[in-house]
C-alpha cells in the first residue's frame, strides 16, 4: 500500500509543478494541492479493495488474509440510478419497465403494475376496442414515447467493402504476387520499355476480376435489401376504435390490440388479453422446438418474431421495434448474406485445388530447372553450357535464375482458373435480373440454381390457385336445398341455433360503423368472412345480440388437422348448455346421429340418410364448392357441471351445410401449361374435400 501512495504522491507533485510553471496564485495552488491530496489519498486507500476484488476472482475465499476482509466494503452497497424521463401523455409507465416485464417473464412485476388491466389503462388503451386513433396525434405521441416498430439494420456495405472482399481471395493474392514477380523479372530481363507486358497484363486481369465480382456482389446486395423491404412488410390485424382492420406491421404502436391466429407471426412484444388453445412456436428465439403454451395466468407473455402454432388470441402490444427482446437480439448479431451458392462453393473448391496443384507443379519445375542449371545441363543459343562453376559471371547467374523463376510463375498464373467462379457469379446475377423482370422475387442467388433443377412444384390451393374470395352460394338445411332467398322456410328454432353457432363459434368479427348504417365490415379468414357475411346479410343474424344472450364456456379452435372448431356455451336466459361444431362437412357428419329437417324436427340419421347426406356433400364438392357443416347438441346440466367443461363430440344433431365458392385465379391455366411445357409437374396441396380439390383442378380445362 505504501508504494501505491508514494507513486501517487509523486504524480501529484509533478502535476503541482506543472501548475507552478503556469504561475497559479498561492491560494489557488494550496487548494489544488489539497484537492489532489484528498483524491489521491482516498484512491490510495481504496486501491486495496480493488486489488482484493481481483484476488477474490482468482483465489478461494479462505486464502484471503483476514485484514483484507475487515475493511472490504459491501459490494451491494453500490447504487445505480437509472434516469428515464416519462412521457407527459403516459406518466404512469415507461419503456424500460415494459421491456423488462416481458423479457424476464416477470409475473410479480405484472401484478405490481396492476395486471394486463392496469397496464392497458396506463397505456390509455381499451382491451376490447383498442386505441382510439381518430386523432392522428395519438399515434404520434406513442411513437415519441415508445418508438416505432422498425428494426435498425446493419449499415449497408459500400462498394469498397466488396472490392476488398474480392481482393482477399487467396487465388487473387497469389496472382498479385505473381504479377509483381513477373513485372520485376520482366523489366530486369527485357528492360523497362518492353519487360512490363507480362506482369502488367496479369495486373489488368486481376483488376478486371476484382471489379466485376465487386460490382455484381454490390448490386446483388442492393437488390436483396430492396426485396427484404417488400417481404418484411407483412399485414397485421389490429383493433382500433372498436374496428378490426389490417395495417402494416411497421405501423403497430405500443398499446395496440393485435388479433393473432394460427400461422401468424407475432409482430411485437406484448401481453395476452384473451384467446383459446394457444400454442406458440418460440424456436426462433430459444431454439426450443417444443411449442410453448400462452395463457392468462401462467405465461401471458408474447415475444416478437415467434409464431402462433395453434389457436387464436388477442394481444396487447407493450414494446415495439428495437425495444423488443427480438430487437435487442438483432442488434447484437449482424445478418451476413454473403453466402455462396452450392455450385459456387464447389467451383471455388475446384479452383483452389487446381491452384494448389499448379503451385506444386511450378515448385517442382523450379527445382528441376534449378538443378539442371546448376549441374551444367543447360545450354544457351550458341550451344555453350550456361553454368560453368566459378567461371560464370554473377550477372549471368542472376539472369538465368530470373528466367527459371519467371517460367515457374507463368505456370502458376496459367494454372489458376480465376475466371471460372467469376463466370458463374455473372451468369447467376444475370439470371436473377431476368427473373426480377418476370416479377419473380429471388432472395438468394442459390435459389436460381435450385429452381433450375426443379421437377415438381407443390402449390397451395386457396389464395394461390384461387382468388381467396369465398362466398356462400349453396345452402342445405337437412335434406332440402334452399334455392334463391327463401330463407323464411327455415324453422325458427333451427334459425336460432344457426345464429348461435355462427356468431359464437368463429374467429372472425363483424363491424358496423353505426346503428343506422347498413354497411358491414367482416374480418377473419376468408372462410369465416364468407360464412359471417352470409349469416348477417341473408339470415339476419345480429352478432352482438347473440353474444349478449349467451356466454362462451369453452372453445376448441380450428386447426387443419381436425378441420373443425367447437364451443360450449351457456344461455343467459334459461341456463341451458349447448355445444356447437362447425367444420369440413364429412368430418362433422361423421359425428352426427341425428339431423334437423326443414320443419325443425329432430330425425334419426340411419344408413340410408347418411348415404343421402354423403351424396349431397359430394355433389357440392363436385361443383368445386368448399363444404362446411354445422352441428349442435344440448348438454344436460348434470352431465356438465362446473368442473366439466368438455366439448361433447358425439351424438350431434346436424343443422345444415353451406357451400363456399372460391373463384379460380385468372392466368393460372396459362401458368400451369407453361410449367408443364418446361417439364415441371404441378401438385396441388389442400385440406379441402378431395372432390372439391378435383373439381377445382379440372375447372381450368372447361
Ligand atoms: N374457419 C373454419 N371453421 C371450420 N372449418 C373450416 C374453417 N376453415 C376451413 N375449414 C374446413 O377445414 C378444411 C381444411 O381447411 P384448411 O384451411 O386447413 O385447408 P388448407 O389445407 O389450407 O387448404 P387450402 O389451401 O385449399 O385452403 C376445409 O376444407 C374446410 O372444410
Ligand atoms: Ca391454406
Amino acid at each position: 500500500m505504501s508504494s501505491i501512495i508514494s507513486t501517487n504522491l509523486q504524480f501529484m507533485e509533478i502535476l503541482v509543478d506543472l501548475h507552478e510553471t503556469v504561475k497559479v496564485s498561492i491560494s489557488n495552488k494550496k487548494r489544488w494541492q489539497l484537492a489532489f491530496a484528498t483524491i489521491y489519498c482516498s484512491r490510495a486507500f481504496l486501491s486495496p479493495f480493488k486489488k482484493q476484488q481481483i484476488i477474490n476472482k482468482f483465489t478461494p475465499p479462505n486464502e484471503i488474509s483476514s485484514d483484507w476482509r475487515k475493511i472490504s466494503p459491501n459490494p451491494s452497497s453500490r447504487i445505480v440510478i437509472d434516469v428515464v424521463e416519462k412521457h407527459p401523455v403516459f406518466p404512469d409507465i415507461d419503456q424500460p419497465i415494459l421491456t423488462n416485464l416481458v423479457k424476464e417473464k416477470s409475473l410479480n412485476q405484472l401484478a405490481k403494475l396492476g395486471g394486463v388491466e392496469g397496464i392497458s389503462s396506463s397505456l390509455k388503451t381499451n382491451q376490447q376496442n383498442g386505441i382510439n386513433d381518430t386523432n392522428p396525434e395519438v399515434i404520434v405521441s406513442r411513437h415519441e414515447a415508445f418508438g416505432m416498430n422498425t428494426y435498425q439494420k446493419p449499415p449497408t456495405k459500400s462498394f469498397f467493402h466488396y472490392a476488398y472482399e474480392a481482393l482477399k481471395d487467396p487465388t487473387i493474392l497469389i496472382l498479385l504476387i505473381c504479377a509483381a514477380l513477373s513485372l520485376g523479372f520482366g523489366m530486369k530481363e527485357d528492360g523497362p520499355k518492353e519487360g512490363w507486358y507480362d506482369g502488367g497484363s496479369i495486373f489488368v486481369a486481376v483488376f478486371l476480376v476484382i471489379s466485376v465480382s465487386a460490382v455484381s456482389n454490390f448490386r446483388q446486395s442492393r437488390q436483396f435489401d430492396k426485396l427484404s423491404k417488400v417481404s418484411n412488410n407483412i399485414p397485421v390485424e389490429v383493433v382500433r376504435n372498436g374496428r378490426r382492420q389490417q395495417i402494416s406491421i411497421f405501423e403497430i404502436v405500443v398499446g395496440d390490440v393485435v388479433c393473432l391466429k394460427i400461422g401468424d407471426q407475432v409482430p411485437a412484444d406484448g401481453l395476452f388479453i384473451d384467446g383459446h388453445s394457444l400454442q406458440v412456436d418460440e424456436s426462433s428465439m430459444t431454439g426450443e422446438s417444443e411449442h410453448v403454451e400462452i395463457d392468462q395466468i401462467m405465461n401471458p407473455f408474447w415475444f416478437s418474431g415467434t409464431k402462433v402454432a395453434d389457436g387464436y388470441a388477442k394481444m396487447l402490444v407493450t414494446s415495439v421495434g428495437m425495444n423488443t427482446t427480438w430487437g435487442e437480439m438483432m442488434s447484437t448479431i449482424s445478418g451476413d448474406s454473403d453466402e455462396q451458392t452450392p455450385l459456387q462453393a464447389r467451383l471455388n473448391k475446384l479452383t483452389s485445388s487446381i491452384g494448389k496443384v499448379g503451385l506444386l507443379v511450378a515448385f517442382l519445375v523450379l527445382v528441376v530447372l534449378l538443378v539442371r542449371y546448376f549441374t551444367g545441363n543447360t545450354e544457351d543459343e550458341n550451344g555453350n553450357k550456361e553454368f560453368n562453376g566459378s567461371k560464370t559471371k554473377v550477372d549471368d547467374v542472376i539472369n538465368g535464375m530470373v528466367g527459371i523463376i519467371a517460367a515457374a510463375v507463368t505456370i502458376v498464373v496459367v494454372a489458376i482458373p480465376e475466371g471460372l467462379p467469376l463466370a458463374v457469379t455473372l451468369t447467376l446475377a444475370y439470371s436473377m435480373k431476368r427473373m426480377m423482370a418476370d416479377q419473380a422475387m429471388v432472395r438468394k442467388l442459390s435459389a436460381c440454381e435450385t429452381m433450375g433443377s426443379a421437377t415438381t412444384i407443390c402449390t397451395d390451393k386457396t389464395g394461390t390457385l384461387t382468388l381467396n374470395q369465398m362466398k356462400v352460394t349453396k345452402f342445405w338445411q337437412g335434406k332440402e336445398t334452399i334455392e334463391g332467398k327463401n330463407y323464411t322456410l327455415i324453422s325458427s328454432n333451427v334459425l336460432e341455433l344457426f345464429h348461435q353457432g355462427i356468431s359464437l363459434n368463429t374467429t372472425g368479427s363483424v363491424y358496423k360503423a353505426s346503428k343506422l348504417c347498413l354497411d358491414f365490415e367482416f374480418s377473419g379468414s376468408p372462410t369465416e368472412k364468407a360464412i359471417l357475411s352470409w349469416a348477417v346479410l341473408e339470415l339476419n343474424m345480429d352478432m352482438d345480440a347473440v353474444k349478449r344472450d349467451c356466454n362462451i364456456v369453452n372453445v376448441q379452435a380450428f386447426n387443419s388437422e381436425k378441420k373443425r372448431s367447437g364451443i360450449l356455451m351457456k344461455k343467459a336466459g334459461d341456463g341451458t348448455s349447448h355445444v356447437h361444431w362447425k367444420g369440413a362437412a364429412e368430418m362433422i357428419l361423421a359425428l352426427c346421429s341425428h339431423y334437423y329437417d326443414l320443419e325443425g324436427n329432430v330425425k334419426a340419421l340411419n344408413d340410408d340418410e347418411r348415404t343421402k347426406f354423403d351424396q349431397i356433400i359430394q355433389g357440392m364438392a363436385a361443383s368445386s364448392l368448399r363444404c362446411i357443416a354445422f352441428a349442435h347438441k344440448q348438454v344436460s346440466q348434470s352431465e356438465n357441471g362446473e368442473e366439466n367443461k368438455r366439448i361433447e363430440e358425439n351424438g350431434l344433431t346436424l343443422l345444415g351445410f353451406v357451400g363456399l365458392k372460391d373463384p379460380c385465379r385468372p392466368g393460372v391455366k396459362k401458368a400451369v401449361e407453361d410449367c408443364q411445357y418446361a417439364g415441371v409437374n404441378i401438385k396441388m396441396i389442400t385440406g379441402d374435400n378431395v372432390f372439391t380439390a378435383k373439381a377445382i383442378a379440372t375447372e381450368w380445362d372447361t
